[in-house]
């Protein structure tokens, strides 16, 4: 939640000539309402049944750069779909960065009751370790801006030739 997964992956793919998708956007047009209120009514157990069908099938697809909720990573089956049919980047970010970039927002459920710093210190110590054992590659997001993360990215998916070579001169 606010690491950048949707700015920096958008730019990603426009560089890299791939589809954007990002699943939560996905499931609000298949079932035609917001996260917000799938969660209100079915809870989040309801939600998470709808984004782990979400993530089977997109994780199927090529030629994408696919952009989860943050908290697609709670179940297993999501956690392996994603490491074995895709190469995932970790966009790390402090608790506390998160909370300055999402003070202003109210769209993210799970943020929208009580004390949002302190609830995304518990979501961090609980989901890190799963961003850390789901990715391929961990990316600090404190102080780059989200355009040179997207050449960061770019870059290492090169390196690792899961990306053609974009050229630059070196
Ligand atoms: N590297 C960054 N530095 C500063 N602000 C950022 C950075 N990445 C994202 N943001 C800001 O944080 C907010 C959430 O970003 P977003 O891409 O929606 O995150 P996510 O898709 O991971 O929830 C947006 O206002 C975005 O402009
Ligand atoms: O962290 C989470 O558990 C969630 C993050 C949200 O996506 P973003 O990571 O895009 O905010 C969305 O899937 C839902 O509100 C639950």
């Amino acid at each position: 939640m606010g690491a950048g997964k949707t700015t920096v992956g958008r730019t990603l793919a426009q560089r890299a000539g791939l589809r954007f998708i990002d699943s939560d956007h996905e499931i609000e047009r298949e079932q035609g309402c917001t996260i917000a209120a799938l969660f209100s009514r079915l809870g989040e157990a309801g939600f998470r049944d709808i984004e782990a069908g979400a993530i089977d099938a997109l994780t199927q697809r090529e030629g994408v750069v696919l952009a989860t909720g943050g908290g697609a990573v709670l179940r297993p089956e999501n956690r392996k779909a994603l490491h074995e049919r895709g190469t995932v980047v970790y966009l790390r970010a402090s608790p506390d960065d998160l909370a300055h970039r999402l003070r202003h927002d109210r769209s993210r459920p799970l943020l929208q009751q009580g004390d949002m710093r302190a609830k995304l210190h518990e979501l961090y110590r609980v989901r890190d370790p799963l961003y850390r054992e789901t990715a391929h590659f961990v990316i600090e997001t404190g102080r780059p801006s989200p355009a040179l993360l997207a050449n960061m990215v770019q870059m290492q998916l090169e390196l690792a030739g899961v990306l053609p070579s974009s050229g630059a001169p070196g």
